[in-house]
């Protein structure tokens, strides 16, 4: 029997990229929801419990009423692509590159949070650096990022695309989240083994998809006498044995000009760079993702494949 799968929001940015991932997949049967129906609480309490997986594309409050409708039903496993449970101690986060233990976590969850798309970013260049003892814990850890606008999802995308939205937006880059409270900071915390709060500054291009995020960091500060060669070699040496995060080599790093943010738009992979002058004590680290590929939708198949044993 193939397993059955249903995304729950599979009308929305991240459920139907999800969808269109699968739209391929024989070896599993996607149970659909229609989407004058995507609100109807007694049929997708139907579908969830009738899933060998649920996976949540729907904002928090709604991803919560989800797991409460699957309480006691333990033969239902769940992705949450939402940001409701991605500090919470009974999910795994959903992040195989994370450290030696994570993807084998991820195969024997029954609750995985997928990370977010920001933090997959951030944590992907900081967590390595903490793990092998050159960022200290107390660092103060600044992320700086532009995202592409769907990482707001469908009324984002209607803001910036329909010039006839009563909220339209017409700028074509613009910083949000000033307050420095946005909803991403706590994960960043805990799963970057952070003990300071990192300030997170992100932004918004006017272009669909795609993400850069960017840590810089004083070496002077940190542990040891550290070199751009020895930080890029620890974010290799991490990284080793897989292929979604790959970490740029330092010559081919310094021949690049400009980073274009949607240079790995419709792929699942993130590339990570340590860019600076080497003995200048500075080094920027950056990761480069699509928001709804290792960002959400990518992510949420890879964490699907582990669940079921496929990879
Ligand atoms: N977009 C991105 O880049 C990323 C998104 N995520 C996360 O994925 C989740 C979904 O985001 P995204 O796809 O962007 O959002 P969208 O707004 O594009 O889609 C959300 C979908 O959920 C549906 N929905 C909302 N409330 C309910 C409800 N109570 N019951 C059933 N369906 C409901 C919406 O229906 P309706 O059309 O009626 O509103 C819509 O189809 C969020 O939690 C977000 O944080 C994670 C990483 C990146
Ligand atoms: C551009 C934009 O608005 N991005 C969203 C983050 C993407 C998202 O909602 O999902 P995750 O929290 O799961 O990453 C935000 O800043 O709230």
């Amino acid at each position: 029997m193939k397993p059955k799968i249903f995304i729950d929001g599979e009308h929305g940015t991240t459920g139907l990229q999800i969808r269109t991932r699968l739209a391929g997949r024989g070896d599993l049967e996607v149970l659909s929801i229609p989407e004058a129906e995507r609100r109807n609480k007694d049929l997708r309490a139907d579908f969830l419990k009738e899933a060998d997986v649920a996976i949540l594309c729907l904002p928090d409050d709604a991803s919560k009423e989800a797991v409460s409708i699957l309480e006691g039903h333990n033969s239902t496993k769940i992705i949450d692509t939402s940001t409701a449970h991605r500090v919470h101690p009974d999910w795994v986060y959903g992040f195989a590159e994370l450290d030696r233990a994570q993807r084998q976590k991820t195969v024997d969850a029954r609750l995985v949070a997928n990370p977010g798309c920001y933090p997959t970013g951030a944590i992907s260049l900081v967590r390595p650096l903490r793990d092998a003892g050159i960022l200290p814990g107390d660092y103060p850890v600044t992320v700086n990022a532009v995202s592409g606008y769907t990482g707001g999802g469908k009324q984002m995308i209607a803001q910036m695309e329909n010039p006839d939205s009563p909220d339209h937006i017409a700028a074509n880059h613009f910083l949000y989240a000033m307050p420095l409270k946005h909803k991403h900071v706590p994960e960043l915390q805990t799963h970057g083994h952070l003990e300071r709060k990192p300030i997170f500054s992100p932004s918004v291009g006017r272009f669909p998809q795609g993400m850069i995020v960017q840590v810089p960091l004083f070496t002077d500060d940190l542990n040891g006498n550290v070199s751009m060669q020895d930080i890029q070699a620890a974010l290799s040496a991490h990284y080793e044995g897989q292929s979604i995060v790959q970490v740029v080599p330092l010559a081919e790093s310094a021949m690049l000009p400009r980073l274009d943010p949607e240079e790995l738009r419709d792929t699942d992979i993130m590339k990570l760079y340590v860019f600076g002058t080497e003995g200048q004590g500075q080094v920027n680290l950056v990761a480069l993702l699509d928001n709804l590929g290792k960002g959400a939708s990518g992510a949420a198949v890879q964490n699907l494949d582990l669940m079921l044993g496929n990879a």
